[in-house]
Protein backbone atom coordinates (compact mmCIF):
# COMPACT_ATOMS: atom_id res chain seq x y z
CA UNK A 1 0.00 0.00 0.00
CA UNK A 2 1.29 3.37 -1.32
CA UNK A 3 1.73 5.93 1.55
CA UNK A 4 1.22 9.48 1.27
CA UNK A 5 3.50 11.67 3.37
CA UNK A 6 2.89 15.35 4.71
CA UNK A 7 6.19 17.37 5.91
CA UNK A 8 4.85 20.11 8.28
CA UNK A 9 7.33 23.10 8.82
CA UNK A 10 10.45 21.14 9.33
CA UNK A 11 13.35 22.23 10.68
CA UNK A 12 16.79 20.75 11.55
CA UNK A 13 19.82 22.40 12.78
CA UNK A 14 22.97 20.97 13.40
CA UNK A 15 24.95 23.57 16.01
CA UNK A 16 24.81 26.59 14.20
CA UNK A 17 24.06 24.78 10.63
CA UNK A 18 20.38 25.51 9.40
CA UNK A 19 20.11 21.78 7.45
CA UNK A 20 16.71 22.67 7.22
CA UNK A 21 14.64 25.43 7.13
CA UNK A 22 11.05 25.35 7.35
CA UNK A 23 10.12 22.78 5.12
CA UNK A 24 6.37 22.10 3.99
CA UNK A 25 5.80 19.72 1.75
CA UNK A 26 3.27 17.22 0.77
CA UNK A 27 3.69 14.12 -1.18
CA UNK A 28 1.02 11.79 -2.78
CA UNK A 29 0.21 7.99 -2.74
CA UNK A 30 1.91 6.36 -4.89
CA UNK A 31 4.12 9.36 -6.45
CA UNK A 32 7.57 9.05 -8.04
CA UNK A 33 8.81 12.37 -5.80
CA UNK A 34 12.56 13.78 -6.39
CA UNK A 35 14.48 15.91 -4.00
CA UNK A 36 17.33 17.97 -6.54
CA UNK A 37 19.86 19.97 -5.10
CA UNK A 38 23.56 20.35 -4.94
CA UNK A 39 26.36 19.12 -2.08
CA UNK A 40 25.06 20.47 1.32
CA UNK A 41 21.52 21.63 0.78
CA UNK A 42 19.28 19.05 3.05
CA UNK A 43 18.59 16.77 0.99
CA UNK A 44 19.55 14.17 2.75
CA UNK A 45 18.90 15.26 5.84
CA UNK A 46 15.12 15.67 4.95
CA UNK A 47 15.30 11.86 3.96
CA UNK A 48 16.81 10.49 6.90
CA UNK A 49 14.20 12.41 8.95
CA UNK A 50 11.68 10.57 6.82
CA UNK A 51 13.11 7.30 7.47
CA UNK A 52 13.59 8.14 11.45
CA UNK A 53 16.97 7.68 11.13
CA UNK A 54 17.18 11.60 12.33
CA UNK A 55 14.39 13.81 14.25
CA UNK A 56 13.73 17.27 13.06
CA UNK A 57 14.13 20.40 15.49
CA UNK A 58 11.02 21.58 14.85
CA UNK A 59 7.69 20.90 13.04
CA UNK A 60 6.43 17.03 12.24
CA UNK A 61 5.91 14.18 9.46
CA UNK A 62 2.86 12.79 9.21
CA UNK A 63 2.62 9.29 7.47
CA UNK A 64 -1.15 8.91 6.32
CA UNK A 65 -1.74 11.23 8.56
CA UNK A 66 -0.14 9.76 11.17
CA UNK A 67 2.76 11.77 13.45
CA UNK A 68 5.68 9.17 13.25
CA UNK A 69 8.05 11.68 15.04
CA UNK A 70 7.85 9.10 17.85
CA UNK A 71 8.25 5.80 15.98
CA UNK A 72 11.22 4.31 14.95
CA UNK A 73 12.81 3.82 12.12
CA UNK A 74 12.30 -0.30 11.97
CA UNK A 75 8.74 0.56 12.80
CA UNK A 76 8.12 2.69 10.05
CA UNK A 77 6.63 1.46 6.66
CA UNK A 78 9.65 3.00 4.86
CA UNK A 79 12.63 1.34 3.85
CA UNK A 80 15.81 2.98 1.92
CA UNK A 81 18.05 2.06 -0.41
CA UNK A 82 22.11 3.79 0.68
CA UNK A 83 24.55 5.52 -1.35
CA UNK A 84 26.64 2.90 0.10
CA UNK A 85 24.37 0.13 -0.17
CA UNK A 86 25.47 -1.51 2.55
CA UNK A 87 24.93 -5.04 2.09
CA UNK A 88 26.74 -7.96 3.61
CA UNK A 89 29.57 -8.98 1.82
CA UNK A 90 29.73 -12.35 3.23
CA UNK A 91 26.22 -13.29 3.02
CA UNK A 92 24.97 -14.42 -0.07
CA UNK A 93 22.64 -12.55 -2.37
CA UNK A 94 19.42 -14.33 -1.18
CA UNK A 95 20.58 -14.01 3.07
CA UNK A 96 21.10 -10.30 2.07
CA UNK A 97 17.78 -9.96 0.49
CA UNK A 98 16.17 -12.08 3.24
CA UNK A 99 17.44 -10.78 6.01
CA UNK A 100 15.10 -8.18 6.66
CA UNK A 101 12.08 -10.78 6.21
CA UNK A 102 14.14 -12.74 8.71
CA UNK A 103 14.38 -10.67 11.82
CA UNK A 104 10.29 -10.72 10.86
CA UNK A 105 10.70 -14.19 11.92
CA UNK A 106 9.79 -15.57 8.64
CA UNK A 107 11.58 -18.78 7.86
CA UNK A 108 11.49 -21.84 5.50
CA UNK A 109 9.54 -22.40 1.47
CA UNK A 110 8.01 -18.84 2.55
CA UNK A 111 11.02 -17.05 3.04
CA UNK A 112 12.83 -18.38 0.25
CA UNK A 113 10.15 -18.09 -2.28
CA UNK A 114 9.67 -13.97 -1.49
CA UNK A 115 13.28 -13.66 -1.41
CA UNK A 116 12.79 -15.41 -4.68
CA UNK A 117 10.02 -13.11 -6.02
CA UNK A 118 12.32 -10.03 -5.39
CA UNK A 119 14.93 -11.31 -7.01
CA UNK A 120 13.01 -11.80 -10.14
CA UNK A 121 11.78 -8.28 -9.48
CA UNK A 122 15.42 -7.26 -10.36
CA UNK A 123 15.40 -9.14 -13.08
CA UNK A 124 18.31 -11.79 -11.13
CA UNK A 125 16.84 -14.55 -11.07
CA UNK A 126 18.89 -17.64 -9.75
CA UNK A 127 21.41 -14.91 -8.41
CA UNK A 128 20.34 -16.18 -4.85
CA UNK A 129 23.49 -18.36 -3.73
CA UNK A 130 26.14 -16.12 -5.50
CA UNK A 131 28.36 -14.47 -2.71
CA UNK A 132 28.36 -10.27 -3.16
CA UNK A 133 31.84 -10.49 -3.91
CA UNK A 134 30.79 -12.09 -6.92
CA UNK A 135 28.04 -9.51 -7.94
CA UNK A 136 29.12 -6.19 -10.68
CA UNK A 137 28.51 -2.80 -9.18
CA UNK A 138 25.03 -2.60 -11.22
CA UNK A 139 24.08 -6.32 -9.60
CA UNK A 140 24.82 -4.94 -6.12
CA UNK A 141 21.99 -2.27 -7.42
CA UNK A 142 19.95 -4.68 -7.57
CA UNK A 143 20.08 -6.55 -4.50
CA UNK A 144 20.15 -3.56 -2.43
CA UNK A 145 16.91 -2.90 -4.06
CA UNK A 146 15.74 -6.48 -3.76
CA UNK A 147 16.13 -6.38 -0.17
CA UNK A 148 13.98 -2.96 0.47
CA UNK A 149 11.36 -4.26 -1.93
CA UNK A 150 11.10 -7.62 -0.37
CA UNK A 151 9.59 -6.28 3.08
CA UNK A 152 6.68 -4.44 0.71
CA UNK A 153 7.54 -0.73 1.99
CA UNK A 154 4.76 2.01 1.38
CA UNK A 155 7.54 4.25 1.03
CA UNK A 156 11.00 3.57 -0.80
CA UNK A 157 13.79 5.81 -0.28
CA UNK A 158 16.46 5.95 -2.51
CA UNK A 159 20.00 7.94 -1.66
CA UNK A 160 22.02 9.08 -4.57
CA UNK A 161 21.25 5.13 -5.59
CA UNK A 162 23.04 5.89 -8.70
CA UNK A 163 26.21 7.61 -7.83
CA UNK A 164 29.37 5.65 -8.34
CA UNK A 165 27.71 3.92 -11.63
CA UNK A 166 29.07 4.35 -15.32
CA UNK A 167 26.87 5.63 -17.80
CA UNK A 168 25.38 2.45 -19.10
CA UNK A 169 24.09 1.38 -16.05
CA UNK A 170 22.43 4.53 -14.66
CA UNK A 171 20.70 4.41 -17.48
CA UNK A 172 19.74 0.87 -17.24
CA UNK A 173 18.81 1.52 -13.34
CA UNK A 174 16.98 4.41 -14.07
CA UNK A 175 14.94 2.23 -16.57
CA UNK A 176 14.38 -0.07 -13.91
CA UNK A 177 13.35 2.40 -11.02
CA UNK A 178 10.85 3.47 -13.39
CA UNK A 179 9.53 -0.03 -13.83
CA UNK A 180 9.55 -1.17 -9.92
CA UNK A 181 7.55 2.20 -9.08
CA UNK A 182 5.08 0.97 -11.52
CA UNK A 183 5.09 -2.73 -10.64
CA UNK A 184 5.07 -2.50 -6.71
CA UNK A 185 2.87 1.49 -6.72
CA UNK A 186 4.98 2.44 -3.76
CA UNK A 187 5.62 5.65 -3.16
CA UNK A 188 9.26 6.39 -4.08
CA UNK A 189 11.65 9.82 -3.02
CA UNK A 190 14.63 9.82 -4.79
CA UNK A 191 17.26 12.22 -3.66
CA UNK A 192 19.56 13.55 -6.20
CA UNK A 193 22.18 16.11 -7.36
CA UNK A 194 21.51 14.79 -11.16
CA UNK A 195 19.01 17.02 -13.02
CA UNK A 196 19.20 14.37 -15.82
CA UNK A 197 17.68 11.62 -13.34
CA UNK A 198 15.22 13.96 -11.56
CA UNK A 199 13.53 14.96 -14.56
CA UNK A 200 12.91 11.85 -16.26
CA UNK A 201 11.80 10.05 -13.78
CA UNK A 202 9.94 12.01 -11.49
CA UNK A 203 5.98 13.20 -11.33
CA UNK A 204 6.98 15.71 -9.19
CA UNK A 205 10.02 17.23 -8.26
CA UNK A 206 11.37 19.65 -5.34
CA UNK A 207 14.66 21.88 -6.00
CA UNK A 208 16.45 22.67 -2.88
CA UNK A 209 19.03 25.21 -1.77
CA UNK A 210 20.06 25.95 1.34
CA UNK A 211 17.69 23.84 3.52
CA UNK A 212 14.75 25.40 1.71
CA UNK A 213 12.74 24.48 -1.63
CA UNK A 214 13.44 26.68 -4.37
CA UNK A 215 10.48 25.00 -6.59
CA UNK A 216 8.09 22.13 -6.63
CA UNK A 217 6.14 21.21 -9.70
CA UNK A 218 6.14 18.60 -12.24
CA UNK A 219 9.36 18.63 -14.34
CA UNK A 220 8.40 20.57 -17.16
CA UNK A 221 7.38 23.58 -14.97
CA UNK A 222 11.29 23.96 -13.89
CA UNK A 223 11.48 24.91 -17.85
CA UNK A 224 8.67 26.44 -18.78
CA UNK A 225 8.76 28.72 -15.73
CA UNK A 226 11.49 28.28 -13.54
CA UNK A 227 10.57 30.30 -10.13
CA UNK A 228 14.69 32.04 -10.42
CA UNK A 229 17.93 31.99 -11.93
CA UNK A 230 19.00 29.40 -9.68
CA UNK A 231 16.48 27.20 -10.73
CA UNK A 232 16.92 27.89 -14.38
CA UNK A 233 20.68 27.15 -14.55
CA UNK A 234 20.23 23.95 -12.34
CA UNK A 235 17.63 22.39 -14.66
CA UNK A 236 20.17 23.09 -17.59
CA UNK A 237 19.50 26.98 -18.89
CA UNK A 238 22.77 28.44 -19.00
CA UNK A 239 22.21 31.16 -20.60
CA UNK A 240 21.86 33.32 -18.04
CA UNK A 241 22.64 37.69 -19.28
CA UNK A 242 22.22 40.76 -17.36
CA UNK A 243 20.20 43.15 -19.07
CA UNK A 244 21.02 46.94 -19.68
CA UNK A 245 17.23 47.96 -18.91
CA UNK A 246 13.94 47.15 -19.93
CA UNK A 247 11.97 48.91 -22.61
CA UNK A 248 7.88 48.48 -23.24
CA UNK A 249 7.31 48.12 -26.86
CA UNK A 250 3.98 47.63 -28.80
CA UNK A 251 4.52 43.98 -29.25
CA UNK A 252 5.39 43.50 -25.85
CA UNK A 253 8.05 43.44 -22.99
CA UNK A 254 11.60 43.57 -24.20
CA UNK A 255 15.46 43.46 -22.47
CA UNK A 256 18.36 44.85 -23.69
CA UNK A 257 21.73 43.40 -23.61
CA UNK A 258 24.91 44.47 -25.35
CA UNK A 259 22.87 47.06 -27.57
CA UNK A 260 20.35 44.46 -29.19
CA UNK A 261 16.98 43.67 -27.53
CA UNK A 262 15.63 40.23 -26.48
CA UNK A 263 11.55 39.76 -26.94
CA UNK A 264 10.68 38.73 -23.08
CA UNK A 265 7.56 36.62 -22.14
CA UNK A 266 4.83 38.61 -20.29
CA UNK A 267 4.21 39.87 -17.68
CA UNK A 268 7.83 40.51 -16.30
CA UNK A 269 8.88 41.07 -12.62
CA UNK A 270 10.34 44.66 -11.99
CA UNK A 271 14.11 44.54 -13.01
CA UNK A 272 15.91 44.44 -9.53
CA UNK A 273 19.81 44.56 -9.15
CA UNK A 274 20.16 40.61 -9.58
CA UNK A 275 17.44 40.01 -12.50
CA UNK A 276 18.79 38.05 -15.16
CA UNK A 277 17.50 37.05 -18.72
CA UNK A 278 17.31 33.51 -19.40
CA UNK A 279 17.01 32.10 -22.74
CA UNK A 280 16.44 28.58 -23.46
CA UNK A 281 18.09 26.67 -25.77
CA UNK A 282 15.49 24.96 -27.39
CA UNK A 283 13.82 27.96 -28.57
CA UNK A 284 16.71 29.06 -30.68
CA UNK A 285 17.07 28.74 -34.19
CA UNK A 286 19.91 30.33 -36.79
CA UNK A 287 17.95 32.43 -39.20
CA UNK A 288 18.31 33.07 -43.35
CA UNK A 289 18.73 36.36 -43.04
CA UNK A 290 20.09 39.03 -40.70
CA UNK A 291 16.86 41.16 -42.36
CA UNK A 292 14.90 39.44 -40.50
CA UNK A 293 16.74 38.13 -37.69
CA UNK A 294 15.71 39.26 -33.88
CA UNK A 295 19.41 39.26 -32.99
CA UNK A 296 22.91 39.00 -34.73
CA UNK A 297 25.89 37.49 -32.38
CA UNK A 298 29.15 36.45 -33.06
CA UNK A 299 31.28 33.01 -32.91
CA UNK A 300 32.68 32.43 -30.05
CA UNK A 301 33.23 28.19 -30.35
CA UNK A 302 31.54 25.53 -31.09
CA UNK A 303 31.68 22.35 -29.16
CA UNK A 304 30.35 18.93 -30.77
CA UNK A 305 28.31 16.96 -28.17
CA UNK A 306 27.79 13.88 -30.82
CA UNK A 307 24.31 14.25 -32.25
CA UNK A 308 24.44 17.95 -31.80
CA UNK A 309 26.91 20.90 -31.12
CA UNK A 310 26.72 23.69 -28.76
CA UNK A 311 27.36 27.40 -30.43
CA UNK A 312 28.74 29.88 -27.89
CA UNK A 313 27.49 33.44 -29.52
CA UNK A 314 28.52 36.67 -28.40
CA UNK A 315 26.94 39.96 -28.20
CA UNK A 316 28.47 43.05 -27.90
CA UNK A 317 29.60 43.49 -24.14
CA UNK A 318 30.99 40.30 -24.34
CA UNK A 319 28.45 38.23 -22.93
CA UNK A 320 27.57 34.85 -24.53
CA UNK A 321 24.59 32.48 -25.09
CA UNK A 322 24.82 29.58 -26.36
CA UNK A 323 22.48 28.10 -29.36
CA UNK A 324 22.37 24.52 -29.61
CA UNK A 325 22.89 23.01 -33.59
CA UNK A 326 22.64 19.49 -34.98
CA UNK A 327 25.79 18.20 -35.80
CA UNK A 328 25.45 17.50 -39.25
CA UNK A 329 23.96 21.56 -40.35
CA UNK A 330 26.83 23.51 -41.65
CA UNK A 331 26.30 26.07 -38.36
CA UNK A 332 27.77 22.98 -36.44
CA UNK A 333 31.36 24.35 -38.43
CA UNK A 334 31.26 28.09 -38.58
CA UNK A 335 34.18 29.38 -37.62
CA UNK A 336 35.11 32.02 -34.65
CA UNK A 337 34.01 35.51 -35.68
CA UNK A 338 31.33 34.61 -38.04
CA UNK A 339 28.20 36.77 -37.75
CA UNK A 340 25.03 34.62 -37.17
CA UNK A 341 21.70 35.57 -37.59
CA UNK A 342 19.21 34.71 -34.85
CA UNK A 343 15.38 34.25 -34.49
CA UNK A 344 13.75 33.95 -31.02
CA UNK A 345 10.50 31.36 -30.75
CA UNK A 346 7.75 32.73 -28.40
CA UNK A 347 8.86 32.53 -24.93
CA UNK A 348 12.41 32.08 -25.54
CA UNK A 349 13.76 34.73 -23.36
CA UNK A 350 12.28 35.54 -19.59
CA UNK A 351 12.87 38.18 -16.96
CA UNK A 352 14.10 35.90 -13.56
CA UNK A 353 15.28 37.28 -9.74
CA UNK A 354 17.97 36.03 -8.57
CA UNK A 355 18.19 33.78 -5.69
CA UNK A 356 21.58 32.25 -4.10
CA UNK A 357 24.24 31.29 -5.58
CA UNK A 358 24.28 29.42 -9.04
CA UNK A 359 25.58 26.12 -9.27
CA UNK A 360 29.13 25.45 -10.30
CA UNK A 361 28.98 24.09 -14.00
N1 LIG B 1 25.16 15.00 11.63
C1 LIG B 1 25.49 16.23 11.20
N2 LIG B 1 26.19 17.07 11.99
C2 LIG B 1 26.51 18.31 11.59
N3 LIG B 1 26.17 18.84 10.39
C3 LIG B 1 25.46 18.06 9.56
C4 LIG B 1 25.08 16.73 9.91
N4 LIG B 1 24.38 16.20 8.88
C5 LIG B 1 24.33 17.16 7.93
N5 LIG B 1 24.97 18.27 8.33
C6 LIG B 1 25.09 19.54 7.57
O1 LIG B 1 23.80 19.90 7.12
C7 LIG B 1 23.84 20.40 5.79
C8 LIG B 1 22.95 19.56 4.90
O2 LIG B 1 23.50 18.25 4.79
P1 LIG B 1 22.88 17.09 3.89
O3 LIG B 1 23.69 15.84 4.09
O4 LIG B 1 21.44 16.99 4.15
O5 LIG B 1 23.09 17.66 2.43
P2 LIG B 1 22.91 16.96 1.02
O6 LIG B 1 22.15 17.91 0.21
O7 LIG B 1 22.35 15.61 1.19
O8 LIG B 1 24.40 16.87 0.50
P3 LIG B 1 25.20 15.65 -0.22
O9 LIG B 1 24.66 15.59 -1.61
O10 LIG B 1 26.62 16.13 -0.17
O11 LIG B 1 24.94 14.42 0.59
C9 LIG B 1 25.31 20.39 5.39
O12 LIG B 1 25.83 21.67 5.63
C10 LIG B 1 25.94 19.36 6.32
O13 LIG B 1 27.29 19.66 6.54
Amino acid sequence: MAIAIDIQSVSRSYGPIKALDGIDLSIKAGEFFTLLGSSGCGKSTLLKLIGGFDRPSEGCILLDGRDVIDVPANQRPVNTVFQSLALFPHMTVAENVGYGLKLRGLSGASLKAKVEDALDLVELPGFGPRTIGMMSGGQRQRVALARALVMEPGILLLDEPLTGLDERLRQQMRDEFGRLHRRTGATFILVTHNQDEALSLSDRMAIMHKGRIEQLGVPAQFFEHPANSFVARFVGIDTLLKPERIEMRDNGPHAIVGGQSLRLRAPVATLGADSLVAVRPDRLRISESIDTADLVLTVVATTFRGLQTDVRLTFADGQSLVAVVSSDSPAATMKPGTQVPLSLLPDAAMLLSGSGMPPAA
